[in-house]
Formats: C-alpha cells, structure tokens, sequence
C-alpha cells in the first residue's frame, strides 16, 4: 500500500545575526498594528528586550509588554496574558522567549478570540475543530533560545496547574505569521540553558526520526538537525558569543520542531510529566532521558539508528551512537540521572500514568506499556 500523511510546512524566516531590527516590518507583514510583546518575567528585564521595545516604540507600535510568564507556563499565566491583551486592544502578538515566552504568546494570541476555555484545545481528538479559526490573532515570532522551535510550531506547552499536567494546546492555525531568527538574541544565554534547550533541539530531531510515521521530508531535516547540534552545540556552550555556532544552532532548534511534525517519543513523554510535577527544565530533562529511551527503543531502530550514526561520522552503529549522547551530555555537564537532576522521592505510578496520557507516546517506535514505562523511570533514577 502507498504511504498517507499530511503535511504542512514551512514559516516565512527572516534568518540572521542582527535581524532583529526588522521587527516593525515584520509586524507590517503581519498585518499588526498594535502588538503586544509577550515575554517571560527574567526576559523582561535584559537588554534584548528592551531593545526591542525600543524598536517597536521607533517604529509607532507602542512599547506595550506582558511579562509574567513563569517558565513552564502555567493556564493562570494564559488567563492573565489574554486579560492584558484585551485590555490594551491589540491587534497581534510579538511572541518573544524561549519556548516559554513564545508558547505563551501563540496561546494568548490564539485564546483571546475563543470562547471556549483553553483546556478544550488539548490535541487529543480534533477538539481544535470547534475553535473560531478567524479569531486567532497573528504571531510574530522571535525566539531567544535555541531549542523548542516553538517558532515554526503549531502548539503551546501550557502547565494545567490543577491536574499538575502540562498540556499541549494545538491548532493548525496557531503558527506564527512572521519569524524573526536572529542569533544575536541567544548571546547571553547562560551556559546551563544553552545545553538544555540544545539537547531539546536534538530530541526533537532524534524522536522525530525514529517515530514510525511516513515522512520522507523530516527524515531528511532531522539527520542534518541532529549533525548541526553534535557539531557547534558544544562550541555555543563552551564560547557563547560564538555566533556561527548560535546560528546553526537556532537552525536546528527550527529543523527539529519542523521534523517533528511526524511525530515526538517516548523522551518527551517521559519529560513532560517529570517537568510538571518535579519543575524540571525540559531540554534538560529530554537529555538525562535519552540514552535509556535509546536502549529501549533499539529492538525497532536499529538500522535507523545506525545508519543516524553513519551520518554524523559516529564509529560504532547503535552502540557508538548511545556513547556519543552519553558524551554529549557529560560534555555539557547534564547530569546522568534525574535523581541528580533533583527529581526526589517521586510519584512513580503517576508519572508513569501521566506519560501514557502523553500525546508523544504515539509516536514511540516500541509500544509502551504501564510495566514498561514504570521501568524506564526506575532506570532513570
Ligand atoms: N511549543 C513547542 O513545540 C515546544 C517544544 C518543546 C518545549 N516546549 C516548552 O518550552 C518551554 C521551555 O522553553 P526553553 O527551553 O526555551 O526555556 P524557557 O523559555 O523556559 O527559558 C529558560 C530560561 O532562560 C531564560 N532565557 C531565555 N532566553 C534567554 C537569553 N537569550 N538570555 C538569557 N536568558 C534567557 C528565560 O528567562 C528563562 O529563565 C517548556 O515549557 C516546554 O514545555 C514547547
Ligand atoms: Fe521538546
């Protein structure tokens, strides 16, 4: 039988160091008039920021910001971020941040012309159907880590403080208008950040190659997303001014959320749980994650795998390919267990009950189970 899939890609980037200063043409294209920068609480204050309201003030767009985002953003913070967007009678969203100040933005600029409230729009089922498509404020997009590629995605990661849940809020008309990657942006990113969102960007990429799905395309971006990070993300934490390798990296983390489009695994699955009860970053989270999902995995990719490893000039097949994330990450001080990570006296029915919730569990090439997911979580520890 021949292959079925949708696809739908890519996002109008505007690439390079410095571009930033396109943001009131960006808006232009976007057709905003009166944005709102939605950023998080320890962005708001750094000199990148306040640039760019600068720029956006330059240009006749108003200086207007929401800032209290909290990483892992939470439906409180949505609520508060539509409260603010309304009230200032916007007309469009600068999404600025990591994938916290971005998913917030797209979710705010989404949910300030629905009705319905924000958790009916869990992708899970086609709940996104009932929203009014024609509400969703436009989204300029600009991304200040290296990671997520929330920019080019189609969802918000948002905490639901109540079920202790981080939820992925999808719809296909959630992406961004206009993209602003400039890697300027991610100088000052601190060394633990800059591994962490790195490692996220070689999660999406690895997950979206090994997910059984049909998709020429992604496979293709995902080897060249996975040998971008091996090659300049240890430079961009070793010298963060070093623009070259900042630059690659923002094109992985863009490659990998693109990529993953075919699907994610079980790291994200594994990842999201322990981020919303345990508070845990989530690219680092993906990192101390994988090379147990690896070994677990490996009765369904090992030729995928290998063949990975022989594209990124790694010796060894599987085995080398597992060695080199181990080294990957001791290289960028990630530690090896998430007891180490600070995960203590966990829940480990529930994470395990969480994670097969997960949405990204679909997308793992060996199936999970409850007995074998509790497994992988005791392995990790
Ligand atoms: N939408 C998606 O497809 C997607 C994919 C993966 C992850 N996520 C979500 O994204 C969030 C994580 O995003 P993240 O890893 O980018 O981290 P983040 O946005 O939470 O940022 C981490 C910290 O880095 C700081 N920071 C960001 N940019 C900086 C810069 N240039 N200089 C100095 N400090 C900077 C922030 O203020 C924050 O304190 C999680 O909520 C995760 O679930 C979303
Ligand atoms: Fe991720």
């Amino acid at each position: 039988m021949s292959p079925v899939a949708n696809w739908s890609y890519p996002t109008a980037i505007r690439f390079g160091a410095g571009r930033i200063s396109e943001i009131a043409e960006a808006c232009a294209v976007a057709g905003i008039s009166r944005p709102l920068l939605v950023t998080d609480k320890g962005l708001a204050g750094l000199e990148i920021a306040t640039r760019t309201l600068d720029l956006m003030e330059a240009a006749g767009l108003g200086r207007a910001m929401f800032s209290d985002v909290d990483p892992n953003p939470t439906g409180a913070n949505v609520e508060a971020g539509v409260a603010a967007y309304r009230a200032g009678g916007h007309d469009g969203v600068i999404a600025f941040g990591g994938g916290s100040g971005l998913d917030l933005g797209k979710v705010v600029a989404f949910q300030a012309g629905q009705t319905r409230p924000l958790w009916d729009f869990e992708d899970i089922g086609d709940w996104w159907t009932r929203a009014d498509a024609a509400a969703i404020a436009p989204v300029v997009a600009v991304p200040t880590t290296a990671g997520t590629g929330s920019e080019v995605g189609r969802a918000g990661v948002i905490t639901n403080e109540e079920a202790a849940e981080k939820k992925i809020i999808f719809h296909p008309k959630m992406l961004p208008v206009q993209v602003i990657c400039d890697p300027e942006l991610t100088v000052g990113m601190p060394p633990a950040i800059t591994a962490g969102t790195g490692m996220d960007a070689f999660a999406h990429c690895l997950e979206a190659y090994c997910s059984p799905h049909y998709h020429p395309m992604s496979q293709g971006m995902a080897l060249e997303g996975m040998r971008l990070v091996k090659e300049y993300l240890p430079r961009a934490y070793a010298e963060g001014a070093d623009l070259e390798a900042r630059a690659h990296m923002m094109s992985a983390a863009a490659i990998g959320a693109t990529a993953f489009q075919k699907g994610l695994g079980a790291i994200h699955a594994l990842s999201h749980p322990i981020g919303a009860h345990h508070h845990t970053h989530h690219g680092t989270t993906n990192a101390v994650c994988m090379v147990e999902v690896l070994k677990f995995n490996r009765p369904a990719t090992e030729e995928v795998i290998s063949r990975a490893a022989a594209y990124l000039g790694i010796d060894g097949g599987y085995d080398g390919f597992m060695a080199f994330v181990a080294d990957l990450n001791a290289t960028l001080g990630i530690p090896a267990t998430l007891t180490a990570l600070g995960v203590t006296d966990p829940d480990l029915d529930r994470l395990t009950a969480d994670a097969l919730r997960d949405p990204s569990v679909g997308g793992n090439p060996v199936e999970m189970t409850a007995e074998n997911t509790r497994a992988l979580f005791e392995a990790l520890m």
